[in-house]
């Protein structure tokens, strides 16, 4: 597994608002969807391309466009959807498959309550949306289930990450072609698995739903 975490002022500059507990939903919305378009330029890097001729007004030239298939995007329910519209904006082709997933506040155990993607995904290129790998238990889950469908590349985008969350992912998806673009690793989890000194819950912040 590769990461790579992305320094770049701008980016340093609106994950520091979007850590503020001052900062309302609308604002919170609005900073996770430019991150991530910041976030997701970085992580096309690899994006799978083809060479093609054109003719400008000018001349006939070479270039690339996307391959086909083109890149599946996956959102992880219901904070990664909060990501989506800021992917797309770079990747408008990008087909959308969905995953719901919810860790047990308690035990920090994952279940999936929803999936609704292509069941052949041999071969795809597939870019993970989730704001937050804590535990990593989320992640794990979702990776194993594209794997299982046939993807043989995943990046996945988040805002945040802590050290024992991409530690699992090391372990436990070690053989696997996965890299982990992030705008920070942060210190450690707290007790109840919330990254420190993180931004809280995420879902929550992004849909007003705290307290
Ligand atoms: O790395 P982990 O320890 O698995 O935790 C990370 C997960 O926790 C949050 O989702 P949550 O379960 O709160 O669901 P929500 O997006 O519906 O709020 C977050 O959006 C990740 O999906
Ligand atoms: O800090 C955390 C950890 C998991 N999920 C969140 O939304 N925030
Ligand atoms: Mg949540």
């Amino acid at each position: 597994m590769r990461i790579q975490v992305v320094d770049h002022p701008l980016v340093a500059h609106k994950l520091t608002t979007l850590r503020d507990e001052r900062t309302d939903s609308p604002t919170f919305r609005r900073l996770a969807d430019e991150l991530v378009t910041l976030l997701a330029y970085e992580a096309t890097r690899e994006v799978r391309t083809e060479e093609v001729s054109i003719t400008t007004p000018v001349a006939p030239t070479k270039g690339v466009r996307l391959s086909h298939p083109r890149p599946l995007v996956v959102p992880i329910i219901r904070a990664g959807l909060g990501m989506l519209d800021g992917m797309v904006r770079l990747l408008p082709t990008a087909e959308v498959g969905f995953l719901g997933m919810v860790r047990d506040e308690d035990t920090l155990e994952v279940s999936t309550y929803a999936t609704r993607m292509p069941e052949d995904l041999s071969g795809r290129q597939v870019y993970v949306l989730d704001p937050m790998l804590a535990t990593g238990g989320t992640l794990v889950a979702a990776i194993r289930v594209l794997v299982e469908r046939g993807v043989d590349d995943v990046t996945v985008i988040c805002l945040l990450a802590a050290p024992e969350g991409v530690a699992l992912l090391e372990n436990e998806l070690a053989d696997l072609p996965v890299r982990v673009v992030t705008a920070s690793v942060d210190e450690r989890l707290n007790e109840h698995g919330f990254i420190i000194p993180g931004l809280g819950d995420a879902g929550d912040r992004l849909y007003g739903t705290a307290g």
